[in-house]
Formats: C-alpha cells, sequence, structure tokens
C-alpha cells in the first residue's frame, strides 16, 4: 500500500486565472492505494457524502484512467469540496503521486500534472492544472499550456471558508467570455508584480499583484459578504485579498505577525452577515508527499 498525503491549494491568487497556484501546509486529502483488478473507491472525511465513489465521476478515476493503474483507492478528505481550496484536485493529485509509486511508472512530478489535470475535467468541464500543480510540486507554481514552473517562497496566507457551498463548475460560468484591453493590460501588470513579490518573498508585492478586474468581481457576487470581509481584512494587516479558486473561500496575503488579526476580522465579518465560516492561517507550503 501506498499512502500519499495531499495539500490544499489556492488557485488563480486573483490576476492569474486559471495559471497561479500555491499550495498550504494544511488542510489535506490522506490518498491510500492498493493494486486491485478493479478500481473502486472509499471515502471518508469532511465532505465525503457529496463526493461519488464511482471511479467516473471522482476525479481520482481519471488519473487511474490516465496512467493505467488500476486500483482500491481510500480517501480521506481533509478539504471539503466546492471550497475553493482545491479539493477535488488534491484527491487527484494525491492519486497521481501515489499510482505513480505504486506502478513504478517512473513519471517526474511535472509529468503528473497534466495527468491529474484530466480529473479536474471531470468535475468542472476543464482541465486547469492551477490546483493540481501546486499540490503536487509545492510552492508557488503557474501552469501554462506549454507546462509548469515552481518556486518555493516564504508567504503567510489566511484562507477563511464560509459555510457556503459554491461549485467550480457553477462558478466558471459567470467567467465573461471576452475583456477590454485596458482590463487585460492591468491584469498582466498585477501578474508579474504578483510573480516577481512570490519570488522576493515580498507580501507587499504579491498582495498588490493580486488585484484582477476581469474574473474576480463577477465571483464576488457568489460570495455573502465578501466586499466586507475583504475590506475588514485589508483594515487587519492583510496586503491582498481575494477569492481562493473559484470560491466561497476567502484568501489574503498578510505578513506572519498580522494572520491572527486578518483570520479574526474575516470570522467577524462573516458572522455580521450570518454566515458561519472557518480560518485556516498557514503559508505557501510543500507539495504532495509519500508518507
Ligand atoms: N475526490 C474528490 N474530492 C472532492 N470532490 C470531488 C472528488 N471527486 C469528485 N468530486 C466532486 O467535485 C466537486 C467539488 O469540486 P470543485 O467544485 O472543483 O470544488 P473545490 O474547489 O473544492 O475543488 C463536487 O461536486 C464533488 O462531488
Ligand atoms: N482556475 C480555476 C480554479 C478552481 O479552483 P477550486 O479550488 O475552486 O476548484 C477556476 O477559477 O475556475
Amino acid at each position: 500500500m501506498i499512502t500519499v498525503r495531499a495539500p490544499a491549494t489556492s488557485a488563480n491568487l486573483g490576476s492569474g486565472f486559471d495559471v497561479f497556484g500555491v499550495a498550504f501546509d494544511r488542510p489535506a486529502d490522506i490518498i491510500r492505494v492498493e493494486r486491485a483488478e478493479q478500481t473502486t473507491i472509499d471515502i471518508t472525511g469532511v465532505g465525503s457524502q457529496y463526493i461519488p465513489t464511482d471511479p467516473d465521476a471522482n476525479t481520482v478515476g481519471a488519473v487511474v484512467e490516465a496512467l493505467d493503474a488500476p486500483a482500491h483507492i481510500e480517501i480521506d478528505k481533509g478539504v471539503r469540496p466546492a471550497s475553493g481550496l482545491g479539493s477535488s484536485a488534491a484527491s487527484a493529485a494525491g492519486a497521481a503521486v501515489a499510482l505513480n509509486e505504486l506502478y513504478d511508472r517512473g513519471l517526474s512530478r511535472s509529468e503528473l500534472v497534466p495527468i491529474a489535470a484530466e480529473g479536474e475535467a471531470v468535475v468542472s468541464g476543464t482541465a486547469h492544472a492551477d490546483n493540481v500543480a501546486p499540490s503536487i510540486l509545492g510552492g508557488f507554481t503557474i501552469a501554462t499550456a506549454s507546462g509548469v514552473e515552481s518556486v518555493s517562497t516564504d508567504i503567510s496566507l489566511v484562507a477563511c471558508l464560509p459555510e457556503i457551498a459554491v461549485s467550480t463548475r457553477d462558478a466558471r460560468r459567470v467567467v465573461p467570455e471576452t475583456a477590454q484591453m485596458a482590463a487585460v493590460v492591468e491584469t498582466v501588470g498585477n501578474a508579474a508584480t504578483l510573480a516577481v513579490g512570490m519570488c522576493r518573498g515580498d507580501p507587499g508585492l504579491v498582495g498588490r499583484g493580486m488585484d484582477d478586474p476581469l474574473v474576480t468581481p463577477a465571483r464576488a457576487e457568489l460570495i455573502t459578504g465578501y466586499g466586507a470581509v475583504r475590506e475588514a481584512a485589508i483594515n487587519a494587516g492583510a496586503t491582498g485579498v481575494t477569492v481562493s479558486g473559484a470560491g466561497p473561500s476567502v484568501l489574503a496575503v498578510c505578513r506572519a505577525r498580522d494572520q491572527r488579526a486578518v483570520g479574526n476580522a474575516m470570522l467577524t465579518t462573516f458572522d455580521n452577515h450570518e454566515v458561519d465560516a472557518r480560518v485556516y492561517q498557514t503559508q505557501v507550503s510543500d507539495g504532495a508527499t509519500i508518507l
């Protein structure tokens, strides 16, 4: 049996829609795989009652197909589904790393990224790799059609998960199909600023580079209290705030000393809007580990 811990992730980071991602130190999914004639899936943990065990509908099933690696797969969910924290991706990433090891396929971590992304196509309709890349490689990742880059960095994060479910498939439907050139120029500038900030470990630059006029405004509408939560986090010291992935989690970047205040401000503000929430104080961390 092979056991892998695959971390939650946050994709987009505002200006990097479908491209940027970061790995968290927690929460994480635990994936156990054993060789079998037929693929079967058992699921426990947070939100497991909402996740299909049919391999054709579960993200890990697509990974089994792509690696031709039938197995009995146990998924212990630490990452709530429909959270904006890469829940479906964590399972796919963990399965890719685990099955590659179990069947001795010899693929590199980078080669596993497009394979795990096939799982995302099952649930959201698009094989976007911006969650599976950091869950497999760790750090801050840039996933494009021509490959994936990863840098490790020391950046503090606060992710606030409200008790609202937003499916990635639904949240992709509100993404505008066209964009004004001025908004594209602004976004490119912000994305470049963010990438430099990650490389320098500078939360001020990362936060400044998170602003996004293209996708985030439409997604923010799906999250009760988003505007007020964002403002409260900034007032508490966050250097940037955006929708995490497709939502409903809200992601803040800050200095380590401000993490607690930022998290409390976000929780209190969701509570003022009668939304229960929980907070993860985390930092950009390593990718999947074989235990
Ligand atoms: N292994 C899995 N883990 C989590 N969700 C899964 C898995 N396989 C399929 N799903 C389905 O994917 C959807 C959640 O994925 P998604 O909407 O992308 O949310 P998230 O942002 O949490 O990844 C749910 O409908 C869930 O049933
Ligand atoms: N780029 C994707 C990311 C979805 O992330 P998730 O954590 O919500 O699954 C998108 O924005 O649709």
